[in-house]
């Protein structure tokens, strides 16, 4: 288990703790102004005359399923068990795939991954039970919308239907964690499922695109034995449909959802742009509550990937050009060594080899 932890702690580490994949969803007819080279990790975008080329650590064309964005993904998940802060976020314009990416369909082979990564975690938690850790999993469904936070299962104007009875509690507060019990995958995944229908009990498809959805997980895990314990979380996002204002031909109250969609994702550009600069000062907490929600995975204490949703239509070549150059800005930002968050005995060099002998 230790040699498994720091092989894949290495490897993160060289293949850089902020990442960016991108993933182009299927078109409907033969026309595509996407062209993509997947062992170059490179998408080719020709827009008004000019070749726009960039350069990604993953690139997944048209015909890509669930299931190979989850094998690039699911050490990132892994890593939040081991004791570290992950977040991965799906960005682009409206209809791109991010919701289809991030929850995707019912049947197991069309499930994203949400319901992938609780069904990973829940099977890896029960393996370290078997190495003497216990683990307390605390999940929560959150939107941001307008820059209000609503839980989606415990908000009062949530649709009456009762909260799946293994969940406990689903609160935004997290100190300390709520006593939450996820026990199988089936109740996780009828979880997310009813978590889906309260926002689709709200339009799905109109709100879904203008409000950020946050699936949280927190982590908290102890091995009684040699008194460590161990605290780790997953953020997995499925971002508003990022569309500029002028397309959105916005007004009213409309107008103010874009405005804040706006500024929510420009805060989330300056955090990447101020990384990125490697500036001294990084602005999380200013007037976006996603990037302060998301501060402790996008500091250099923890690991973050941006699958970056583009759809081939060519009458989105535009909107797709400001995702792609959004991506460049993220390929350029480096969040430095992740921290694990272990205490008890220290894991040193010379307690993991012990450990390492151990098994
Ligand atoms: N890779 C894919 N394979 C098959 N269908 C897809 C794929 N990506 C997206 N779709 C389909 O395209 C439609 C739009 O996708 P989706 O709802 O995921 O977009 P979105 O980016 O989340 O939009 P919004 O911002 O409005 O929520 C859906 O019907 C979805 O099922």
């Amino acid at each position: 288990m230790a040699s498994r932890r720091k092989i894949h702690n290495e490897l993160q580490e060289v293949k850089g703790n902020i990442r960016t994949f991108c993933r182009i969803r299927p078109a409907s007819s033969k026309e595509s102004c996407l062209s993509v080279d997947e062992d170059a990790g490179k998408v080719m975008l020709p827009y008004n005359g000019v070749d726009n080329d960039f350069r990604f650590d993953r690139c997944f064309g048209q015909t890509r399923t669930q299931l190979d964005i989850f094998e690039e993904v699911k050490d990132f998940v892994q890593s939040a068990l081991d004791g570290y802060n992950v977040s991965l976020l799906a960005y682009g314009q409206t209809g791109a795939g991010k919701t289809f990416t991030m929850l995707g369909g019912r049947e197991e082979e069309a499930m994203g991954i949400i319901p992938r990564s609780i069904n990973q975690i829940l099977e890896t938690v029960a393996e370290m039970k078997d190495n003497g850790w216990e683990y307390e999993l605390a999940a929560s469904f959150l939107e941001i919308y307008n820059e209000t936070i609503r839980d989606l299962l415990c908000d009062a104007k949530t649709p009456a239907a009762p909260a799946p009875s293994f969940f406990f509690c689903c609160c935004c507060c997290w100190t300390p964690p709520p006593p939450v019990l996820l026990l199988s995958f089936s109740s996780c995944f009828s979880f997310i499922c009813y978590s889906s229908s309260v926002v689709q009990g709200t339009d799905m498809n109109e709100r879904s695109s203008r409000s950020h959805t946050v699936f949280q997980l927190r982590i908290n895990a102890k091995h009684e034995q040699r008194g460590q314990t161990l605290r780790g979380s997953l953020h997995l996002v499925d971002l508003a449909g990022s569309e500029r204002l002028a397309k959105s031909n916005a007004t009213g109250d409309r107008l103010k959802e874009t405005q804040s969609i706006n500024k929510s994702l420009s805060a989330l550009g300056d955090v990447m742009s101020a990384i990125a600069k490697k500036q001294a000062h990084v602005p999380y907490s200013r007037n976006s509550k996603l990037t302060f929600l998301l501060q402790p995975c996008l500091s250099g204490d923890g690991k973050a990937l941006v699958i970056l949703a583009a759809s081939p239509v060519e009458s989105s070549a535009h909107e797709t050009l400001c995702s792609l150059r959004f991506g460049n800005l993220i390929a350029q930002c480096e969040l430095g060594k992740a921290t694990r968050h272990v205490t008890g005995p220290a894991m040193t060099g010379k307690r993991e080899e012990e450990e390492e002998r151990e098994e």
